[in-house]
């Protein structure tokens, strides 16, 4: 090893660091002059902190690969941002849990995230503008809805202002080494059913499946009870000093799962963007297949169609649609206008980016 050599690069690396801090500084002054000349008013804008994290993968010259620059540009964000205001989001707690993880991944570390009792819970603290913004799970590429947010949604004056989407790794956690002796595992029902064939595979017949409210408790009551195992992330782990028996026990290696990002306002474009929409329908032979009509006929695509039985008693059926596009753009405002045209009831829940990270 040439020490000279080492030396070059360290000297390089130490004026390269002073000249990023001092770039860094500066960014965050602009930032809070662009915080004064919004007087006050909403200060975070999704759809421009989605455009500068697309910039920077687009134009992100490498060795390190977009996802990890665009990452890197997602805390230097959070932190401008911070400067004006440290933005509130309410999250299905306690801590460690998957949504929380969701959270600080799509508002970056400076965020203040406030774990929440149930879901219900987080959506109301925002309604109240207690809090800024709810994150909460809305679709698991293995279990499908997350039902309880749909129906929160059906009723709530809140915006959908952005999506994340988390890769979702489960492990088998104990405060002891090895699986001897654990009598029952704590996991929350959906980690149960995405980990169901490694558990018959892996746990005697007679050991018992608990659901709890989520991961994170799992793991708490895990780290209380030398006789029980959890179902739960890294996160949840990390929080409760537990070991990891196994890893990545998730029966589907592509588990991940969709988030929604909710709070008061209309989000203008961003360039690349989705719809996501509320309509009814009568239980009809071919009542859905017309209701539909108008966003076919105007080339918009849909990514997601999910049903679920409606509770208010007016209609039989609510259909939950994402398509792809604004509703300020022209095919999309024309599909909107033809679906209202068809049924009595539509509500626009928002117009976001597509997650970039
Ligand atoms: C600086 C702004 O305010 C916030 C901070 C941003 C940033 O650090 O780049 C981007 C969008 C906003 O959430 C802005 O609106 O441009």
């Amino acid at each position: 090893m040439s020490e000279e050599l080492l030396k070059q690069h360290r000297d390089a690396i130490d004026a390269i660091d002073e000249t990023i801090l001092k770039l860094i500084n500066e960014r965050a002054s602009h930032a809070r002059e662009i915080g004064e000349i919004k007087g006050g008013g909403v200060i975070y804008r999704p759809e421009r902190e989605a455009q500068v994290l697309r910039r920077v993968k687009d134009h992100n010259p490498g060795p390190l690969p977009g996802e990890s620059v665009a990452r890197l540009f997602r805390e230097i964000m959070s932190e401008c941002l911070a400067l004006e205001k440290p933005l509130s989001v309410a999250y299905l707690g306690p801590e460690g849990t998957f949504t929380q993880l969701a959270a600080i991944k799509h508002f970056g570390h400076a965020a203040h995230t406030v774990a929440c009792s149930s879901i219900d819970e987080a959506f109301r603290l925002v309604e109240s503008r207690t809090l800024d913004y709810v994150v909460a799970p809305v679709e698991n590429s293995t279990e499908g809805a997350i039902g309880r947010t749909l129906d929160l949604m059906i009723s709530s004056p809140l915006k959908i202002c952005g999506e994340v989407v988390l890769r979702i790794h489960h492990h088998l956690l104990r405060g002891a080494e090895g699986t001897d002796g654990i009598r029952r595992v704590y996991a929350h029902a959906q980690a149960l059913a995405q980990c169901h064939e490694w558990l018959n595979k892996n746990l005697p017949a007679d050991v018992e499946r608990i659901s709890v409210a989520s991961n994170a408790e799992a793991a708490r009551l895990a780290s209380e009870d030398a006789s029980a195992a959890a179902i739960a992330g890294q996160a949840a782990a990390e929080r409760y000093s537990l070991n990891k028996i196994a890893e990545n026990i998730e029966d589907e290696p592509n588990n991940t799962t969709r988030f929604l990002v909710l709070g008061h306002q209309d989000v203008t474009p961003s360039g690349k963007d989705k719809t996501s929409i509320i309509v009814a329908a009568p239980n009809r032979p071919g009542a859905v297949h017309s209701l539909l009509a108008p966003v076919a006929d105007n080339g918009v695509s849909m990514t997601k169609f999910e049903s679920r039985p409606s509770r208010a008693g007016l209609w039989d059926y609510v259909f939950f649609i994402d398509m792809e596009g604004h509703r300020s753009e022209e095919h999309v405002a024309k599909a909107l206008e033809g679906l209202a045209e068809r049924t009595s009831f539509v509500k626009v829940l928002g117009s976001y980016p597509v997650a970039v990270i």
